[in-house]
This record gives structure tokens, C-alpha cells and sequence, in this order.
């Protein structure tokens, strides 16, 4: 990757999209202090449009996440508020809770899909007054993998790192400026105490890397690339809509 000029072609890209394609005023994003949202953070800072960054932590967000955020906008010269969803999630999980099953499957995953989703709306509704569009993070191997909450982080109006594979994420980082506490830190969505991607993918970006790069992966590695990426087809696809009536013919 040539990624000096890689970088400049996703600021004009960027701005491309919120002025030809949206029409709109600027950006929001969320900043978690993991390197997806801290390189889309540097991207937009370099736009010189109008930024609204929200480091939204839940009881679950480590400290030393939210601090990487606070460095990460930092270094990209751009302000932001600290904002907790931590009120949101525990009404809802109450109010929720007679119509939940009480025995759910992988409850933590459904735990944390809430909280993309609170963060979700936080970023749409700060966007709307704003004019902004609001950006996702997902890259590419998060992408092939359907490795994102469905209206969660899964919602946004552009996804800039959707081409670039997680160390090619890593490698636009360094060029960037990002904090390097952000650049030595594992991969972690932080929907649960001790989440790791890889951890729960049971598969390594560097294998998922290698997936996206052509090359052969091991037997272990290619089931469970396969078995992510078949479990998320219905998050990459419109919902599908039946015939109208003239077309179905009754
Ligand atoms: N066949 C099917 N199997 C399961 N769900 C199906 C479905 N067809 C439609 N659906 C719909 O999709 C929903 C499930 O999809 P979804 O809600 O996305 O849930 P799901 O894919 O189960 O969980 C999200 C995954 O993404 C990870 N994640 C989430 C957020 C952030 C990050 C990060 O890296 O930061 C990672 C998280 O740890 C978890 O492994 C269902 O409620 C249903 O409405
Ligand atoms: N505590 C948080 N505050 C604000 N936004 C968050 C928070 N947690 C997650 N997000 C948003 O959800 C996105 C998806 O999380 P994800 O973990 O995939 O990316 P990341 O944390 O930026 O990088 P990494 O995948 O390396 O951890 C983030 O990039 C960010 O936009
Ligand atoms: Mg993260």
C-alpha cells in the first residue's frame, strides 16, 4: 500500500461522499480508543470539516480505553465529550426484562449488541443536528467475517476502512499519527471484561489477513473465517422485500 497517497485518497474520498453523494455539514463518529475508530478519527480531523466525536463508555468500558480516546482525539487535534450509555443500558435492560427469555443464548453477546446499538443512536441523533453523517469503522476483515453488531456499529452512512485489511488499519495508523498505546493494543470490541476479537472469532487477524490477501490459511483458520462469514450474510444485504401486489399478480 502506498499510504501517504492511500490516506489522501480517503480524505477526498471522505469528502466526496458527505458533499456530492450526502449534502452534508460534517462528521460523527464514536471513539473507542481501539485503532479502527482512532484512524477514522485522524481521517476526518484532516477533512478540516466540522467533527463531533463521542467517547461513549458503558460499565463494562476499561478506563484505559477511555483515556486512550482522550489521546486519540488529541492527536488528531479534534475536541470531543465523554458520554455515558452506562444510564441507557441498565433502564433498558429493566424495562426489557419481562419480555426477554431468561435463558438466553450467549447472553454477553446480546449484552453488548445493546450497547453498539445505544452508541448507535447516540451517533445518529448527534448527527442529525449536526448535518454530519456518521461514519463506520468497519474494515475489511470485519466485514467478511460480519464481525459487527446489526444496526449497530453495523449502521452508518460510509464505512472508509471497509477496504483496508486490519493491518493495513495498523499501517495507515502509524502513518497518521495514531497514540502507539492504541497502536500495541489487542483488538477488542469491549462489549465484555477481557473481549478479545480473536478470542472470540477463534481465528487471528493475521490469518483473516492472509484470507483477504489470496493466500492459503490453515484448515482451522479457513472453517472458521467460513463459519463467521456464513452466519453474516444477512447483515451485508438490504431486508429483502416480497413482490407488490401487481408484480405478484393477485
Ligand atoms: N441466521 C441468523 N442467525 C442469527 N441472527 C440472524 C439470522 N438472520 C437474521 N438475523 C438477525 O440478526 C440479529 C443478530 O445479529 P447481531 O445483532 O449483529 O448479533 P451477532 O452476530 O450474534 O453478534 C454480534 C457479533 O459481533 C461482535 N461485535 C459486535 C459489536 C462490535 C464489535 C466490534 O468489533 O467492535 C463486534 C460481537 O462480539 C458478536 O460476536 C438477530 O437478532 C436477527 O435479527
Ligand atoms: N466506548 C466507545 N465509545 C465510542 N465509540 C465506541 C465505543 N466502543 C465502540 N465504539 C464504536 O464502535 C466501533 C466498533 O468497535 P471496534 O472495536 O470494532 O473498533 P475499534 O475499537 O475502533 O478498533 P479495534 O477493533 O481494534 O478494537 C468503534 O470503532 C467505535 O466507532
Ligand atoms: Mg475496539
Amino acid at each position: 500500500m502506498k499510504t501517504a497517497a492511500y490516506a489522501d485518497y480517503l480524505i477526498q474520498w471522505l469528502e466526496n461522499q458527505r458533499t456530492e453523494l450526502y449534502g452534508m455539514d460534517g462528521y460523527t463518529l464514536g471513539v473507542s480508543g481501539g485503532i479502527d475508530s482512532a484512524v477514522c478519527a485522524h481521517l476526518v480531523a484532516r477533512t478540516g470539516a466540522p467533527v463531533q466525536a463521542l467517547i461513549l463508555p458503558a460499565e463494562v468500558t476499561s478506563p484505559s480505553d477511555v483515556a486512550d480516546a482522550q489521546a486519540t482525539l488529541e492527536s488528531a487535534g479534534i475536541d470531543g465529550q465523554i458520554i455515558s450509555i452506562a444510564p441507557w443500558y441498565d433502564l433498558i435492560m429493566q424495562q426489557l426484562s419481562p419480555v426477554l427469555n431468561s435463558e438466553p443464548e450467549r447472553i454477553n453477546v446480546l449484552k453488548g449488541n445493546l450497547m453498539a446499538r445505544l452508541r448507535m443512536i447516540a451517533l445518529f441523533t448527534t448527527a442529525q443536528s449536526h448535518r454530519s453523517i456518521v461514519l463506520g469503522t468497519d474494515n475489511a476483515a470485519e466485514w467478511l467475517t460480519g464481525y459487527f453488531t446489526k444496526f449497530g456499529d453495523g449502521a452508518a452512512d460510509v464505512l472508509p476502512l471497509a477496504g483496508l485489511r486490519k493491518e493495513q488499519v495498523f499501517e495507515l495508523g502509524r502513518y497518521l499519527g495514531v497514540p502507539q498505546s492504541v497502536l500495541d493494543k489487542k483488538p477488542s470490541a469491549g462489549l465484555w471484561a477481557g473481549q478479545t476479537d480473536e478470542a472470540e472469532m477463534g481465528v487471528t487477524y493475521a490469518e483473516i489477513d492472509a484470507y483477504l490477501r489470496g493466500e492459503t490459511v490453515s484448515p482451522q483458520a479457513l472453517q472458521q473465517i467460513r463459519f463467521w462469514h456464513n452466519r453474516s450474510h444477512h447483515k451485508r444485504m438490504l431486508p429483502p422485500k416480497p413482490k407488490s401486489p401487481d408484480e405478484a399478480e393477485c
